[in-house]
This record gives C-alpha cells, structure tokens and sequence, in this order.
C-alpha cells in the first residue's frame, strides 16, 4: 500500500465528465509518494481515512478560511519563443505576423544561451499563473528545443515539447530547414526525448502548419508519429487567407483537415490549435479520429483571425481544451483564455441574435424558441438555458479537465479523481494585495466565480504536480 506523503483538509473544486464544476467543502484529500491522489472523502471520515492509510491526523494540512484548490490548469497550445515579444506586433493579421515578427524572431534561437534565458523564464511565468501542464512549440532547433524540455523537467512542468518541423517558407527563407534534415532532426530529438527519460516530460510531433510544410515532410512526420507512439500537434483554419493558401498548396485534398488526415497526423494523440473555420464534415472527422481542438481565443481576437464556436464543437463531440497561443495571444494565464472563451462565445451568441432579429419578427422567434419568453419577461438565464452561451462552469471544465482529454493525459492528470496525479493549485482569494474584494455573504461557488472572472498569480498561493510543490519556486530550480 501507498504511504501517505500530504493530507489536505478543506475544500476542492474540479469537473468531472457529468459536472462541470463540482464544489467539495470540508473535504479531505489525500496524495501518495508516487503523487497521485489516494483517497477523497467528506471530511466527517476522517479517523476511519487516518486508520486505513495510517497517517497521523495531526499532519493535516487544514486550508484557509475561503482557500480552496482546483486542477492545475492545462494550456493546450503556447509557443515558448515567442514569449519573447509577448504583447507586441498585434496589429498585423497572422501571416504577415509570421513573416515580419514570428520568424525573424525565432531563428534566433539556434543561440542556446538565448533560448535558454527565455525558456527559463516562460516557464516559471506559466507555473507562477497555474499552468501545471503546458503543450509547447518550440522552434526548428533541435538543440534548443530539448533545453526547454530541460527547464521544465528541472521545474516540475507537466510538459510536450515540440521541435518546429518546416520545409516551406517562401515568406521568410532565412528560417527553414530542409526536408531531409527535418525528419532527421525529429528523429534525432525524440530520441534524444526518450534518453532522457523524464518522467513527465514528453516530445510531439509538432508540422508547424500546412503552409509551411510539404507533402512528404507531412508523411513522414506522420510515419515517424505512428512509429514511435508520439503526441501530434499543429495548427488548422486559423484565418480565411491561410485557409486559401493550404487550397492552393494542395489541390488534390478537399479540404484542410483532410491534409492532415490523410498523412496520419489526425490520431487520438492530436490537438490542434485554432479551428475556426471548420465545417461540420471536418469536424466529424475530428471526432471520429479522436482528435482535438486547441481554443486559443485570446489569440484569434488579437490577431483578428476569426472566432471558435466553441460550443458547436462540444455538441459535435470534439475533444477541446484552451491554449494561450502566446504571443499570439498576449497573454500569459489561463485564466485570461478562459474569460476570452466566455466572451468569443457571447459575441457569437449576440452576432446570430442578431441575424436573427435581421430575419425574423420577435413573434417568430419566439415560437422557435418553443415559447421561452423574452429575457425582460422571465427569471431564467435564458442565454445559459438555451445553451447557447459557453458557462464560466464549463470553461472551467475547458481549461482543466478539457485540456487533459484534449492530450489524451485525463487517466493522468484534469481532476481530483482516485488514482489520478494530484496536479493542482491552492488558491488564495484574500491574500494581501489581492485584485478582487470578499464579502461576507459569498459561497464558495461565489468566490471560485470571482477568482475565475478577476483573479491572477497572486491568488495561487502554491502550484502542485503529481503531488511536488513546485510553486514557491524551490531552492534548486
Ligand atoms: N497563431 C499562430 N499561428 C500559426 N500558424 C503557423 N505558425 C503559427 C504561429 O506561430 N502562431
Ligand atoms: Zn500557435
């Protein structure tokens, strides 16, 4: 039997497949020496729990009036480099930002000492804001790349590490490889990977996009996925100019997701960034891949991409999580991706409002609404009943349980389940300089809300994975 390692005493919030957020007050949680969860329990148990696990009830770390922990948060899809000119370069629409700002600036990571500076300091922003997993790109560099699998490793990151594969880049040449030395330095690095044998720290198979690769790197990055059992990530239908580029590069395939498809690089182990412009059709081809979607709201909105519904791709049974896209999106935290996720969906909601009004009389809608009333004349939430309008509660489950599916990591990591590792964060709602106020009259669903909606790094007291605390920052890292 498992020893004991942390008791936690209070209360959890997290998701589950049927709940988007489920409130446990005055709970007890126990993590083993391996880091994973032991036991979660109503706190009234607790001398039967001390029996059977044999820990002393006097180890119990009891939280704090209004703590509570939640899953560490899961950023689907962030480019590690281009932290480095976080919050710049916004006003340019996405090719043209790779040309200009993205490539320029990431074929300046073949200096190792660079990538290291700012790897190191990603990775401690995106623990510091809650991200206990984190689904990188890095860039074409091999070396550099397995510098940041390093960092994270050294700091208790959840991690994929990508090493950028492109062939194609008649925008900015000076940055590209070619093919041949693509597959090979792949290869070279999950190898490198495997050597290393980091516990939770793994390669994926990253084509930057369709654009800016050929047919056979495609193939055979497909090939070597399948090979070695590897993660896939990339980018799909980001934007309308890029989706044309992708038609004209590859006539012969009906549409974007099929030139993935169709070189095996849409598996159970793929996640996907952006996803705009999918068609139902494609996004039946998602589903029955197995494959997801990374939401990158904050990203789509800045670089004036497009918008995600999201909501169609949950009620199309499509795997989705949220990404920061950094520097794509400017910002760091998940919990921003999880607010713009809210918005998106309340800006499409209002968009198809009003075509609707455009089209139709009030009397006609009404009845096609089967007679709910207008807002004005009933107590419902009409938006969220409707379903029509993405909740906080389920862009909480998004950024937590959703993102573990999206990997393919949730029998490992997304909520408190038994067995599963304790990945997660103590969040602090009255720490001193905190940017949202209590009141006395707030339940703790109240204060998960606040947090969610006005909350940041100052709220998370400690970052937990796999049971280690790895925020504070420790001594060694
Ligand atoms: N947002 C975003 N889209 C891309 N498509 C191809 N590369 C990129 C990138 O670096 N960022
Ligand atoms: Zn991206």
């Amino acid at each position: 039997m498992d020893t004991v390692q942390h008791v936690f005493r209070g209360t959890f919030v997290h998701s589950t497949q049927t709940c988007p957020m489920e409130v446990l007050e005055n709970h007890i949680l126990g993590v083993g020496s391996t880091g994973k969860i032991l036991f979660i329990e109503h706190a009234e148990k607790e001398a039967q729990l001390a029996l059977k696990w044999k820990f002393d009830e006097s180890k119990i770390e009891d939280l704090g009036k209004n703590e509570f922990f939640m899953p560490g948060m899961i950023d689907t899809h962030i480019h590690a480099p281009q932290y480095s000119f976080i919050g710049s370069g916004m006003d340019r629409p996405l090719l043209q930002w790779l040309e200009h700002i993205t490539f320029p600036t990431e074929e300046k990571f073949s200096d190792l000492d660079l990538a290291s500076n700012i790897y190191e300091t990603v990775v401690r922003r995106t623990l510091k804001n809650g991200t206990t997993t984190a689904c990188y790109f890095a860039t074409i560099h091999t070396d550099a790349s397995l510098v940041l699998a390093d960092i994270a490793d050294r700091y208790g990151q959840r991690a994929f590490i990508g090493k950028v594969c492109m062939d194609s880049n008649t925008a900015y040449p000076e940055y590209i490889e070619s093919t041949e030395e693509s597959i090979a330095e792949t290869q070279r690095f999950v190898e490198a990977m495997q050597n290393m044998k980091y516990d939770r720290v793994k390669p994926i198979i990253t084509p930057r996009f369709a654009v800016s690769c050929s047919e056979r790197l495609l193939c055979e990055l497909g090939r070597l996925a399948d090979s070695y059992g590897l993660h896939i990530q990339s980018h799909i239908s980001e934007s309308v100019a890029e989706i044309q580029e992708v038609l004209n590069l590859f006539p012969e395939y009906n549409n974007y997701t099929e030139v993935y498809s169709k070189n095996k690089l849409l598996t159970n182990m793929t996640v996907m960034a952006h996803g705009c412009y999918l068609t139902d059709e494609e996004l039946h081809l998602f589903r029955s891949n197995g494959s997801a979607i990374s939401h990158c709201p904050n990203s789509n909105i800045s670089l004036c991409s497009g918008h995600l519904d999201v909501s169609n791709v949950i009620k199309q049974k499509v795997k989705v999580g949220l990404g920061t896209d950094i520097a794509g999106g400017y910002s760091i935290s998940m919990l921003d991706a999880i607010r713009k996720a809210i918005e998106t969906s309340k800006i499409l909601f209002m968009e198809r409002e009003k075509r609707r009004k455009e089209s139709k009389t009030i009397h006609n809608h009404l009845q096609e609404e089967n007679g709910m009333l207008p807002e004005k004349e009933c107590n419902c939430r009409i938006k969220n009943n409707g379903k029509k309008v993405l909740s906080d509660q389920e862009a909480f489950r998004l950024a937590t349980l959703g993102g573990s599916q999206a990997l393919n990591i949730d029998h490992i990591t997304g909520n408190f389940e038994i067995n599963k590792e304790f990945d997660a964060l103590l969040i602090s709602p009255e720490i001193h300089n905190s940017p949202f106020d209590v009141f006395s009259q707030f339940s703790k669903e109240d204060m998960v809300q606040r947090f969610l909606y006005l909350g940041d790094d100052r709220n998370i007291k400690a970052v937990y994975v796999a049971g280690r605390r790895v925020v504070p920052f420790q001594n060694n890292s």
